[in-house]
C-alpha cells in the first residue's frame, strides 16, 4: 500500500501467506476425487499422530501414495498437475519445499545411498517425495547394480587370467575361434589385415550382437535392448555358449545359468526361443557339448526367487543369494522397482546379471520404470568418459574400436576417485548432486537395431518405427495406404464388436469345443483385444461384459447359461493380483473347461506348458476376464492377430508407449481400430514416470526426475518426455 505508514512491529501479512493458501489443499483434494481411500487415510494419520502438521504435508504424503499407484516411484511437487488434472489452488515448489524440510515426517537424507531414518516415513529428496519404503528400493537397488557391475567376472579376477585382446578385440585368444563361428558377420583377423584402414569395414554396419557377446565375457552387468525380432535371444545364446567355453579354457566347471522372466508366458517365450536358437548352433560348427550346458527351461521370476506363501518376502535374498553364476532376465521394462530390487539384492556376489528388453515399450505396471532409469545411467556413463576409450562403456568392446584390456577398464572402474561413493553434495536439500561427485554406473549398453524376423504374413517394422519416433503423419499414411501386409486399419471404428462381430466370436465360441486345456490355452493365443483403457465403452471391461453376453446367445456350448452365472466352459481369466499362495500372479491368463467328471475349473499355465494348474474358481485370487485385457496387462505376450482399440476420445493414459506395444504383440495380424485424432494424440506423448534411479545411479541431472530410456552409440530411440502430458494413470490399467 505506497504512501501509507509502516510499523515495522506489526505481523507481516496483508496478502494470504502461502502457507494459508496451501490450508485447504487436503480438502479441494478431497472435494475434486482426486485422492484413493487409501491416500486419505494416509494423510488423516499423520494428522491424527500431530494435529499440527501442515496440510502441505499431508497432501504430500497422500500423492506420494497415490503417485506409487500410477507407476511411480515418487511424486514431484513442481508438476502435481501431472498426477491429478482437477482444478486446484497449488502450492509453489518453493512453499512445498518449505514445509516438507520442516517436518518431523520427512527425511532428508545426506546421500544418495546413505539409509534414510527409519522414523520418518516420507523422504523429500533430489526434487521427489517418497513414501520411505519407495526411496529405500530405490537406493538399494542403486546399490545392487554397482555392486554387481563393479566385480569382475570370475575369469578375469585379480590372479585369473587377463584375455589376450590382440586377435579378436575384447575376446580372448582361445575363444576367438569360437567367437568367429558365432558372429560370423564379424571378419576375422586375417579379413581386417587386408582391408586398409578406411577401407569399406570402416563403414559397414556395426554388428551389436557380437559387441553384446564380447561385452558379457569381461562385464558382469549388461543391458541388450532391442525391438521385437531384433536377435535378443539370439544374442544371449551364443553369448551363454561363450561364456560356457569361457569357463572350459579357464578349467572351471561350466557356469550355472538361469533364465527368468516377469510372467510365465514370457519365461516360456524366451525358453522356446533360446532352444530355437541353440538348434541352430551345429550348423555353425558349434560343439554339441557346449551346446548341452544351456537351459532349457525359463521361470518366472517368482519362481527363480522363491515365493513364501502370504509374503512379500522371498526365498532368495542377499544372505541366501541364488545359487547361479549367470542369471538373465527377459522382458526387464516390466519389472518395477520392488521387485528389481529384490532380485539384484539376491545375484550373488561376482555373478552376471544380464538385463534384457525393449525399452520403447511401456513401463512396468507396478511402479518404476526401472529399466529406463538403468538405461539413461548406463548412457551417461558413456558421455562422462568420452577422453578414455576403454571406460566408454558401451563402445568399449566392440569389433570396430580399438582393442581394449577389459580387466584393466574394469578395474579403473572399481578405482576411479571420480567413480567413488562421495557425498553428493546438496542432495539432502533437494539439490541436484554435481556431476563430479556422482558415482560412476559401471554397466555395459547394446542396443540391437536390426530387425531379423521375416514374417511373410505381418509387415510391422515400419509402422513400428513411426509410432515409436511418434511420427504420426507416417504412422497414418502407412496404416491408411493398407500396403503392409498383415495390417488393417479400421479407421474411425470403435465398435468391431458389432462390425466384426461372426469373426470375433467364431474364435471365442471355439475354445468351447475341446475339453483340454493345453489345447484350450495354445487356441486362446491365437486372437485377442487389447484396449488402451479398462473402463468406458472401449475399455476391457465392458467389452469383456459385451463379449460374454454375445457367447451367451450362441448355440455353439461357450457361453454363460445365464448372464448371472460368471464361470464357463471356454471363459477366459486373467489373474490382477500376485498370490504366492497359489503361484499366480497378475497378468497370469487361464481358460475355465469343465473336467471329466463335469466339474467346472480354471486352468492356468504350470512349470510345464503341457501340463497346466486347475483351480476352484471360487478359490481364485481377483481377476477378471480376459476376451479383451489391457496392453499393459498384455505386455509379455504374443498373440497370432491383435486387435488394438484405442478409445473414442482421447485418454490421458494413451501414449506412444502403449500403442507401440500393443501393436507389437501382434505375430501375424494386426488390426487397428481407432480415429486418426486419438492416434495423433497418443503418439505426441511419452508414458513417462517420476523415478530417481537415473540420477541415484550417476546419471546426469536431466535424468534425475523423469528417467527416460537410452542407448548408445547415438541410435537413442527418442526420449523427451512431453512435460505439459500427464502421466498414465493407475486406475486404468
Ligand atoms: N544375426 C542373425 N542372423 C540371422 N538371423 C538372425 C540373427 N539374429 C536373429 N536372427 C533371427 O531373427 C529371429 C528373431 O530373433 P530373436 O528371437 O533372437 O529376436 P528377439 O529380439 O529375441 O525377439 P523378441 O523380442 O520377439 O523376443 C529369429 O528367427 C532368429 O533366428
Amino acid at each position: 500500500m505506497e504512501g501509507q505508514p509502516t510499523d515495522p512491529t506489526a505481523a507481516p501479512a496483508a496478502a494470504p501467506s502461502q502457507a494459508a493458501r496451501v490450508a485447504g489443499l487436503l480438502q479441494q483434494l478431497t472435494r475434486a476425487g482426486a485422492l484413493r481411500t487409501l491416500d486419505h487415510a494416509l494423510a488423516q494419520s499423520l494428522r491424527r499422530l500431530d494435529p499440527d502438521t501442515p496440510d502441505a504435508v499431508l497432501a504430500a504424503a497422500a500423492l506420494a501414495l497415490l503417485a506409487v499407484a500410477s507407476g511411480h516411484a515418487g511424486f514431484d511437487p513442481s508438476e502435481p498437475q501431472r498426477l491429478v488434472d482437477a482444478a486446484v489452488d497449488w502450492p509453489t515448489p518453493d512453499a512445498w519445499r518449505d514445509a516438507l524440510q520442516a517436518s518431523r515426517w520427512v527425511a532428508m537424507p545426506d546421500a544418495g545411498d546413505a539409509a534414510s531414518a527409519a522414523d520418518a516415513p516420507l523422504v523429500y529428496e533430489h526434487g521427489l517425495v517418497y513414501l520411505r519404503r519407495y526411496r529405500e528400493y530405490e537406493r538399494r537397488l542403486a546399490d545392487g547394480l554397482r555392486r554387481i557391475g563393479r566385480a569382475l567376472p570370475a575369469g578375469l579376477a585379480h590372479g585369473g587370467e587377463c584375455p589376450d585382446v590382440a586377435s579378436t578385440p575384447g575376446v580372448p585368444a582361445g575363444l576367438a575361434p569360437l567367437f568367429a563361428r558365432l558372429f560370423p558377420a564379424v571378419p576375422s583377423p586375417a579379413e581386417r589385415e587386408k582391408v586398409p584402414p578406411t577401407g569399406a569395414d570402416e563403414r559397414a554396419p556395426v554388428d551389436h550382437q557380437s559387441r553384446a557377446a564380447a561385452a558379457a565375457l569381461g562385464h558382469n552387468l549388461l543391458l541388450v535392448t532391442g525391438g521385437p525380432g531384433t536377435g535378443k535371444t539370439t544374442t544371449i545364446t551364443r553369448m551363454l555358449v561363450l561364456l560356457v567355453a569361457q569357463a572350459r579354457e579357464a578349467g572351471k566347471a561350466a557356469p550355472r545359468i538361469a533364465l527368468a522372466a516377469p510372467t510365465g508366458r514370457a519365461a516360456e517365450r524366451m525358453a522356446e526361443s533360446v532352444r530355437t536358437a541353440v538348434k541352430a548352433l551345429p550348423a555353425l560348427g558349434v560343439e554339441p557339448a557346449l551346446c548341452a550346458q544351456l537351459p532349457t527351461t525359463g521361470t518366472t521370476l517368482h519362481r527363480l526367487l522363491g515365493t513364501i506363501p502370504d509374503s512379500p518376502r522371498f526365498r532368495h535374498h542377499a544372505d541366501n543369494p541364488l545359487p547361479f553364476d549367470v542369471v538373465v532376465v527377459d522382458e526387464a521394462s516390466m519389472i518395477d522397482l520392488p521387485l528389481m530390487a529384490k532380485l539384484v539384492e539376491a545375484v550373488p556376489d561376482g555373478a552376471r546379471l544380464v538385463l534384457v528388453g525393449d525399452p520403447d515399450q511401456l513401463p512396468s505396471v507396478e511402479a518404476g520404470d526401472v529399466l529406463a532409469g538403468i538405461l539413461s545411467a548406463a548412457r551417461s556413463a558413456t558421455d562422462d568418459a568420452a577422453p578414455d576409450p576403454a571406460a566408454a562403456a558401451p563402445v568399449a568392446i566392440s569389433a570396430a574400436a580399438a582393442p581394449v584390456d577389459v580387466a584393466a577398464a574394469a578395474a579403473r572402474a572399481d578405482t576411479s576417485p571420480a567413480r567413488g561413493r562421495g557425498r553428493a553434495e546438496g542432495a539432502g536439500d533437494g539439490a541436484l548432486p554435481s556431476a563430479a561427485t556422482a558415482p560412476n554406473f559401471p554397466a555395459r549398453h547394446i542396443h540391437l537395431t536390426r530387425g531379423y524376423r521375416q514374417s511373410a504374413s505381418l509387415d510391422l517394422a515400419p509402422l513400428a518405427a513411426a509410432v515409436r519416433e511418434g511420427d504420426s503423419a507416417t504412422a497414418l499414411s502407412l496404416l491408411r495406404s493398407g500396403e503392409l501386409s498383415g495390417v488393417h486399419f479400421h479407421e474411425g471404428d470403435t465398435n468391431p464388436l458389432q462390425s466384426h462381430r461372426d469373426h470375433l466370436l467364431e474364435h471365442w465360441t471355439a475354445l468351447a469345443d475341446g475339453n483340454d486345456p493345453a489345447e484350450a490355452l495354445a487356441r486362446a493365443a491365437r486372437l485377442r483385444i487389447l484396449t488402451a483403457v479398462r473402463e468406458g465403452p472401449q475399455g476391457a471391461r465392458g467389452l469383456n461384459a459385451r463379449i460374454e453376453d454375445l457367447l451367451a446367445g450362441t448355440r455353439r456350448g461357450a457361453g454363460p447359461a445365464s448372464t448371472a452365472s460368471r464361470y464357463f466352459h471356454g471363459r477366459l481369466l486373467l489373474v490382477t493380483e500376485n498370490s504366492y499362495r497359489h503361484r499366480l500372479f497378475n497378468g497370469d491368463i487361464g481358460i475355465c473347461l469343465r473336467d471329466d467328471g463335469g466339474s467346472l475349473m480354471a486352468w492356468f499355465p504350470g512349470d510345464d506348458p503341457h501340463n497346466p494348474r486347475p483351480f476352484h474358481p471360487a478359490a481364485l485370487p481377483a481377476h477378471d476376464s480376459a476376451f479383451a485385457m489391457t496392453v499393459h496387462k498384455a505386455q509379455g505376450s504374443e498373440f497370432d492377430a491383435v486387435w488394438l482399440v484405442l478409445p473414442e476420445r482421447f485418454n490421458r493414459v494413451l501414449s506412444r508407449e502403449l500403442v507401440y506395444t500393443g501393436m507389437t504383440r501382434a505375430r501375424s495380424v494386426l488390426h487397428v481400430a481407432g480415429s486418426a485424432d486419438v492416434i495423433t494424440e497418443a503418439l505426441a506423448r511419452h508414458a513417462g514416470r517420476w523415478s530417481g534411479l537415473g540420477w541415484r545411479l550417476g546419471a546426469g541431472a536431466d535424468a534425475s526426475v523423469h528417467d527416460t530410456p537410452a542407448t548408445v552409440d547415438g541410435t537413442m530411440q527418442g526420449s523427451l518426455l512431453i512435460r505439459s502430458g500427464s502421466p498414465a494413470s493407475g486406475t486404468n490399467r
